[in-house]
């Protein structure tokens, strides 16, 4: 008797956990269909669009926005007011901001382009994003040796090839389709969405800091994070990037006689500006990359077993990478040193000598004044002001050691820091969440060698943090000839953005 009622007891309680259960699961679906994100719809409004997302791209490769190049200014101010007339017809609240002017090395100045603020959405109950990106661009010529026209977007077997289109004009336009694809949908935006687009990232972001501290407490009072998409993966796997190398770019000028002279007349009589300015250019790096200059390395923060560990876990084909630069031999042969030389060491880069005869033929001249231009990408703990004053010294002291009778001036015209976020904060939770969804798959947790001369001061201003979502692809040739933006990064860079907007909404802080 105990035992049949002990049994029919046991058979009530499977049944009441059993309709508990059904209960619980009609409860979550009814949930899930009010709240589901409607993004298979929204990634088919993308598809429906990519004619038109290539044919904006095309516009605005076309414009020669090339910050380095004072007789460009034109152009880069049409290219700021582009970006502002875009992002007025989304219905942003758009500002135009004055940063101020620049001084030319001849000593003339010229307007700064302005940065472009907009705000779209103004719900308190949201979190606020800033996407921050750049439309000036590295030079480009044709004759470059370019297969292609650098201003005219070309697109061959899906890769579109133009001056501009992954660094950073792409990413930027797929962030604007994200909240546009939002918008025509109908769709309530997840997340409020400011942007800042400036146009002298190329050149070390030139005014910007001071804007930025100057909006602390109006247009980043209510901001809560930070994005920037301009880098590329480290391979065909999606990334999300936690940090960039600084970069501190020297001027190093050596003055003689006071005018280019004949190599023949005066070869052997003169002590020559180049042949000075060569020597102190060989006395900053050995051939095998070890920095000469006192201090630097020194400065460097020790490389952890965390790390190491990190890097060893990271999928890289050495060799993939070789044949896409056309090289033979690398610095390194393992993964591991290769990887942390291009994201955590510093390097020094030779860039070229202004005053140098370049051109074809064969000149007999010796050049009275010549500039030679290189930078030193420095990492944590490394600091500009005092890279600076070691490069500056130790130059000096080498020049001095020469015994020239020339002039030698070395000025630091960029000072940018390197960045370092935290990847346990839940942007990158969120990041992963993004990408998983549209590539199906877990990103890499990469750095990034280059450099983003404003991340830093963005997080030390602002205080917010700051996630660097890439959509650009491994070879994508940036500052380099035929650099390109595939189709297929675009477009599913569009959707992740979408996706992103979704995750960031649903961080809990
Ligand atoms: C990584 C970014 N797309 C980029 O190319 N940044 C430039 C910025 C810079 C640094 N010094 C001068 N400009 C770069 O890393 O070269
Ligand atoms: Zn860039
Ligand atoms: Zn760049």
């Amino acid at each position: 008797m105990e035992c049949v009622k002990t049994l029919t007891t046991s058979r009530n309680n499977e049944r009441f956990h059993r309709q508990e259960e059904m209960l619980a699961v009609i409860f979550l679906a009814i949930i899930l269909g009010i709240n589901a994100h409607p993004f298979d719809e929204l990634h088919q409004y993308v598809d429906e669009h990519v004619e038109d997302y290539v044919q904006a791209l095309r516009e605005w490769v076309a414009v020669e926005s090339d910050s380095s190049d004072a007789t460009k200014r034109p152009d880069l101010h049409r290219m700021m007011d582009m970006t502002a007339e875009k992002l007025k017809n989304m219905g942003g609240e758009v500002e135009m901001v004055d940063i101020g002017s620049q001084e030319l090395p001849d000593g003339t100045t010229i307007p700064l382009p302005k940065v472009v603020t907009a705000q779209i959405g103004k719900d308190s109950n949201k979190h606020t994003v800033c996407i921050y990106g750049h439309v000036d661009v590295q030079p480009a010529k044709k004759e470059d040796g370019w297969a292609t026209d650098p201003y005219n977007l070309t697109d061959i077997d899906g890769k579109l090839y133009g001056r501009g289109s992954s660094d950073n004009k792409a990413p930027v336009l797929a962030w604007m389709h994200a909240v546009e694809a939002y918008q025509a949908l109908d769709l309530d935006l997840p997340v409020n969405v400011k942007f800042l687009i400036e146009g002298m990232e190329e050149t070390g972001s030139n005014g910007l800091d001071t804007m930025i501290v100057a909006k602390r407490d109006t247009f980043f009072s209510d901001v809560d994070y930070i994005i920037i998409s301009d880098c590329g993966w480290l391979s065909r796997k999606p990334a999300l990037t936690y940090g960039t190398r600084g970069n501190c770019y020297f001027f190093a000028e050596v003055e003689g006689p006071k005018q280019d002279l004949h190599s023949g007349v005066y070869g052997g009589t003169v002590i020559e500006p180049m042949t000075d300015l060569i020597g102190i250019l060989d006395s900053l790096i050995s051939p095998n990359g070890k920095i000469l200059v006192p201090g630097i390395r020194e400065a460097v923060a020790p490389f952890s077993d965390e790390e190491w560990k990190m890097y060893q876990d990271i999928d890289f084909n050495i060799e993939t990478f070789k044949s896409k630069i056309g090289v033979s031999q690398l610095m390194y042969n393992n993964k591991v040193d290769l990887l942390s030389h291009r994201w955590r060491h510093p390097t020094v880069s030779i860039h070229g000598i202004e005053g140098a005869f370049s051109a074809s033929g064969s000149k007999t001249v010796i050049p009275a004044k010549v500039t030679g231009k290189f930078s030193i990408r420095q990492v944590p703990d490394m600091d500009p002001a005092m890279v600076k004053k070691q490069v500056t010294d130790y130059l000096n002291s080498v020049f001095g050691k020469r015994k020239s009778p020339n002039k030698l001036k070395v000025t630091m015209i960029i000072g940018a820091k390197p960045w370092l976020a935290d990847t346990k904060h839940a942007l990158y939770e969120a990041g992963r969440a993004a990408v998983k969804r549209v590539f199906q798959m877990e990103p890499d947790l990469i750095r990034e060698g280059g450099t983003i001369p404003i991340a830093q001061t963005f997080q030390d201003v602002t205080g917010k943090s700051i996630i660097m979502l890439p959509i650009g692809g491994f070879d994508d040739g940036l500052h380099s000839q035929n650099e390109k933006m595939n189709r297929y990064n675009y477009i599913e860079g569009t959707k992740l953005f979408i996706s992103y907007l979704h995750e960031v909404a649903e961080i809990k802080e």
